[in-house]
C-alpha cells in the first residue's frame, strides 16, 4: 500500500482533506482517527502534524505527503517536491515595529523570533547577517511587544495579522510558498502513486480550468481558436447551419469572462461556459 502523510491540523488541513475526498479517496470522518486505508485504492492515510510530514517523508517511513513549501525548507528533510496543489499560499517575511528596520542588514546584532528557524538561519547566513535567532511555536507577532525578539519573520497571507500588531514588513520576500505534493526522492513509482499524482492534477484542472462552447463562422476559425487555443487543441464540430462551425476548448476560469467578450467581438455566438466536474489529462 501507498503511505501517505496529511496535515491533521492548522491552515493545511481541511484543503488537503477535501482534494484527496476530491481525487476520489477515502477520507477520515473523525478527527481523532490517526490513520485509514483505502483498500480499494491500495493507499493508507496518516493524519500527522504539518512541520512532521516532510520528516516522516524524508526518512522513507511514508511514501508521499502534503505539506508547505516553507515546512519542507524548513525541515531540511530530504523529501522533493512533485508540485504544487494551489493553496495555502504565503509569502514569509520579516517585520518589526514600523520605521524601526529597512533593509536585513539592519537585523545584524537583534533577536529574531520565527517558528521556521531553519529557514531563516539559512537565510541570513547566505546573506551574511549576524542575528541571534529564536524558535516560538505560534502566535510570532506578540514576541515584540513582550521583549523576546527586536524583529520577526513570520508568513503572511493578508498582512493583518502583522499590521494589527504594529508591524511592518521589511527587506526582501525570503519565499512564496504554498501546499506541496512532496516525495521520497527514491519513493517506488508504484501503480498507486502515479495514480495519486494524476488524480490530483485533474482536480488542480478542474479547479483551474473551465469549457467553452461556442459556434463560429469558419472563415474565422483561426481568429477564434488564437483566443481559444485550449491546452492541446481546441475540438472543432460541424453545426447544422452551413458555412459554420462549433468549438470546444478549455479555459482558464479566471479568464472565462474575458475570453466571452472578445469572442463574441470577432463574430462568435451561442457562448457557454461550463465547469469541469474532473479531469484525467
Ligand atoms: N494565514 C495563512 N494563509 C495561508 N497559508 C498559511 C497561513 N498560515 C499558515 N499558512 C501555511 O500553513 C502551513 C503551516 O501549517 P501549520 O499547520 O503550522 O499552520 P497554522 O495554521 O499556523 O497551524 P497552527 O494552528 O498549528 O498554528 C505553512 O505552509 C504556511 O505557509
Ligand atoms: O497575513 P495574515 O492573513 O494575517 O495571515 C498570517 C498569519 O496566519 C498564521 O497564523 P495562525 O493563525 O496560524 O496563528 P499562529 O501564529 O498561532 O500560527 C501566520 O503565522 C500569521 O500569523
Ligand atoms: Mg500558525
Amino acid at each position: 500500500m501507498l503511505r501517505v502523510a496529511v496535515p491533521n491540523k492548522g491552515s493545511l488541513s481541511d484543503a488537503a482533506t477535501q482534494m484527496l475526498k476530491e481525487a476520489g479517496y477515502l477520507q477520515r470522518r473523525d478527527s481523532r482517527e490517526l490513520v485509514i486505508a483505502d483498500e480499494e485504492n491500495g493507499v493508507e492515510f496518516f493524519y500527522l502534524r504539518p512541520r512532521d510530514i516532510a520528516v516522516y517523508v524524508g526518512k522513507g517511513t511514508l511514501d508521499v505527503g502534503i505539506t508547505g513549501r516553507d515546512l519542507l525548507l524548513d525541515s531540511e528533510a530530504p523529501a522533493e517536491e512533485v508540485f504544487g496543489l494551489d493553496f495555502a499560499r504565503s509569502t514569509f517575511r520579516f517585520a518589526g515595529p514600523a520605521g524601526d528596520f529597512s533593509s536585513v542588514e539592519d537585523l545584524a546584532g537583534k533577536r529574531i523570533a520565527t517558528s521556521y528557524s531553519k529557514l531563516v538561519r539559512a537565510y541570513l547566513e547566505k546573506r551574511g547577517v549576524d542575528a541571534t535567532v529564536t524558535r516560538l511555536d505560534g502566535a510570532i507577532e506578540s514576541s515584540i511587544r513582550l521583549g523576546v525578539a527586536d524583529a520577526i519573520a513570520d508568513v503572511v497571507e493578508t498582512g493583518n495579522t502583522m499590521r494589527a500588531a504594529g508591524l511592518a514588513p521589511f527587506g526582501e520576500t525570503l519565499m512564496k510558498s504554498e501546499a506541496l505534493l512532496i516525495k521520497r526522492a527514491d519513493v517506488q513509482e508504484t501503480d498507486a502513486f502515479d495514480i495519486l499524482r494524476r488524480r490530483l492534477h485533474g482536480v488542480l484542472i478542474a479547479r483551474q480550468y473551465a469549457l467553452v462552447d461556442y459556434d463560429i463562422r469558419e472563415d474565422l476559425l483561426d481568429a477564434a481558436t488564437k483566443l481559444t487555443p485550449g491546452l492541446e487543441a481546441p475540438t472543432v464540430s460541424p453545426l447544422g447551419r452551413e458555412g459554420w462551425v462549433a468549438v470546444r476548448s478549455m479555459v482558464k476560469r479566471s479568464e472565462t469572462n474575458k475570453v466571452m467578450d472578445n469572442l463574441y467581438d470577432i463574430g462568435a455566438r451561442a457562448i457557454l461556459v461550463s465547469p469541469i466536474q474532473a479531469a484525467r489529462l
